[in-house]
């Protein structure tokens, strides 16, 4: 039996994928064209029509884009009945109730999107929200490839608003910093409460420490992505099961328990 005829055999998801061409894109048409019980039926980029995604079946999207597009490549998706798994960044909490919005209306339809799909890095934003409730101190750091479009990243922009809802939770003040003379930018963004640095620099792919601190100690919890193949199992998690999870599903938590 051939390979496509053995995908045939077993009712593979039909897979089609958004941003095809791009580095992201690249790996998922390879990794959704490797998985025996998916079927890639459609590859588009930014030239090409959505209807011809649709016309070719696709029960699945997997968008990674850019920010300004991924909302109507969304809208576009869930309109269509077609269910969506969403690694692109940009999403702000208005964006997520627009999503909200739109799938109150499509009650069938299913959408993961999530800042990061590299296992490792769901694992580091679970350690961080579980530490954060002890140190009086916290900041980010992320490091990523100089072709990023985006700063903060989508995760260190989704650990600090884990990390501000934990010490919020736990009752914890402010940080504590006595920095009043600084150069703009100096002590990076304000997301929550948690300072955030973005570091871009060839040969970087994408990595993120999160520093915590107390009285005479410090815990760095850091996770790497050396090459975007990590980024693959959390992408192929989300494809398998978005089909049975209706509504808005906000990062790879709840697929990984
Ligand atoms: N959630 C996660 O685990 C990860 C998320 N990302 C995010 O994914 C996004 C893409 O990252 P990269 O692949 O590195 O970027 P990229 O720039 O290499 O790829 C984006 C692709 O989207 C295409 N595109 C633009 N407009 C389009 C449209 N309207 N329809 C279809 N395709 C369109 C571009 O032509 C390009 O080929 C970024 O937001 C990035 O931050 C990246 C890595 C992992
Ligand atoms: O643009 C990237 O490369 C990445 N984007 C995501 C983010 O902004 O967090 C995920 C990962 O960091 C790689």
């Amino acid at each position: 039996m051939t390979e496509q005829q053995e995908k045939g055999a077993t009712e593979a998801i039909r897979v089609g994928v958004l941003g095809a061409h791009g580095r992201m894109g690249t790996e998922v048409c390879k990794a959704v064209d490797a998985a025996p019980d998916l079927e890639l039926v459609a590859s588009a980029d930014q030239s090409d029509w959505l209807g011809d995604v649709s016309a070719a079946g696709a029960e699945v999207v997997v968008d990674f884009t850019t920010p300004d597009v991924v909302m109507d490549n969304l809208h576009w998706c869930v309109d269509q009945g077609i269910h969506a798994v969403v690694g692109t960044t940009g999403f702000t909490e208005q964006r997520l109730e627009r999503v909200r919005g739109w799938l109150a209306d499509k009650p069938g339809v299913g959408v993961v999107i999530a800042p990061n799909f590299g296992l490792g890095a769901v694992l580091m934003m679970q350690f961080a929200t579980r530490a954060a409730r002890y140190f009086e101190s916290v900041e980010i750091v992320e490091q990523h490839h100089p072709r990023k479009l985006d700063a903060p990243s989508g995760t260190a922009t989704h650990t600090a608003r884990l990390i501000a809802a934990a010490r919020a939770e736990a009752g914890l003040g402010p940080v504590p910093d006595a920095t009043s003379d600084e150069v703009a930018g100096a002590r990076g963004a304000d997301i929550g409460g948690v300072r955030v640095h973005a570091v871009r620099a060839t040969g970087l792919v994408a990595h993120q420490e999160v520093l915590f601190g107390a009285t005479g100690e410090t815990l760095t919890i850091r996770h790497d992505s050396y090459d975007r193949v990590s980024f693959m199992p959390g992408v192929l998690l989300a494809v398998r099961a978005v089909r049975a999870r209706p509504g808005l599903t906000l990062g790879l938590d709840a697929l990984l328990d």
